[in-house]
């Protein structure tokens, strides 16, 4: 649906060059939620606003639904706008204008007729919840209605993509959980493919199904939601996840881990329903050899728990080996604790 092939965005400003974004290659599938986190100047604005052709990329290439955005005429090009709305963190509305208005003005500048128009503008304020607003000014209007206003006018078109540009960040946690909910019925309802940049790692957690990490220009990882949840290989990744995954292993446990000779650790990722089964019980059970349970957490995302346990094993090495193919043969996946695996779980 959407596809960056080595894309670098340069910005020139009084002899500075600044490289936005580095050789970016991602790939945003039909259906998708997918979200862009990282900290602030990663090159995220830069990033989203490369998909819509807002910048045009330095190098490499852009393809929607197939089609290089650099080879269409500036016709074809506005054509291929149409099909992705995009929503703003300051929602961007015109506070001379009532909500009707805002909402119509895609249609009024495709120059659908006043029939139609109504109809649409009625029908999308309906779907986001503000069928009472429609005679209001953006300033008589909470943040969290603003933005539905702002997700009305981005739907107006009829738009196979979404792309929200720090959607939630002006918003509490409350609104911010009721404007989520809304994209992903936008998403379930529309069949909308939605692309969604942030540097809050809850709202991936809320309604993303992929992940890619920036930091300075560059994607330092990316995968599915839970992939990357359940086993961050990069610093910044690991230091995001820990903001909504509750990791806590005490000192004197660690100092215990130590000094034991000859153990090994490994950390346990049980995702959906192999975290609702007793598949570690089973092992102690069945495997002559020492466990100690050193961690364990579960976490909800998008309905599905991941549960993670890390685990100290002594004996022999066989056994140990036998178990733990056990445990893979029941779709846990096993992960030897490296120390820097390990630092992230501690800090
Ligand atoms: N139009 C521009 N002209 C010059 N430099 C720019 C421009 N847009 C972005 N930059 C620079 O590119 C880098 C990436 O900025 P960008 O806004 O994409 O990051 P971000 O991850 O979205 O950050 P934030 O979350 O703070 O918005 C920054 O160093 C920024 O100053």
């Amino acid at each position: 649906m959407i596809e960056l092939k080595q894309v670098s965005k340069t910005f020139t400003r009084k002899g500075i060059t600044i490289d936005a974004v580095k050789g970016i290659d991602l790939k945003v599938d039909k259906g998708d939620i997918f979200g862009v986190i990282g900290y602030s100047g990663a090159g995220k604005s830069t990033l989203i606003r490369l998909v819509n052709y807002l910048e045009r990329p330095t190098e490499g290439q852009v393809l929607v639904a197939g089609r290089d955005l650099g080879t269409y005429n500036d016709k074809e090009l506005r054509a291929a706008k149409k099909n992705i709305g995009m929503i703003f963190q300051h929602f961007n509305l015109l506070e001379s204008k009532k909500v009707f208005e805002n909402v119509a003005i895609p249609l009024v500048l495709l120059k659908k007729n006043k029939n139609e128009i109504r109809k649409r503008v009625l029908e999308l304020l309906e779907f986001v919840g503000l069928s009472d607003k429609a005679g209001s000014y953006p300033s008589e209007l909470s943040g969290g209605q603003k933005q539905r206003v702002g997700i009305a006018r981005a739907l107006a078109s009829n738009p196979s993509i979404l792309l929200c540009d720090e959607a939630t960040s002006a918003l509490d946690p409350q609104t911010t959980h009721s404007i989520l909910q809304l994209l992903k019925k936008i998403n379930a309802e529309y069949n909308i493919t939605v692309m969604i940049i942030t540097h809050e790692m809850s709202v991936i957690q809320e309604i993303c199904n992929k992940v890619a990490v920036m930091e300075a220009g560059r994607i330092i990882e990316q995968g599915s939601v839970l992939d990357v949840f359940g086993s961050p290989k990069h610093k910044t990744t690991q230091n995001f996840v820990k903001t909504v995954i509750q990791n806590s292993i005490t000192p004197s446990v660690q100092k215990s881990i130590k000094t034991e000779p000859g153990s090994v650790l490994y950390k346990l990722n049980f995702v959906g329903e192999s975290a609702s089964e007793p598949i570690l019980f089973e092992m102690i059970r069945s495997f002559d050899m020492k466990v100690n349970i050193l961690f364990a957490n579960t976490t909800e995302i998008q309905e599905t728990t991941l549960g993670t346990v890390i685990i100290q094993c002594s004996g022999d090495t066989a056994e140990i080996n036998n178990a733990l193919s056990f445990l893979k043969r029941h779709g846990v996946s096993v992960e030897e604790v490296e120390s820097n695996v390990f630092d992230h779980i501690n800090r």
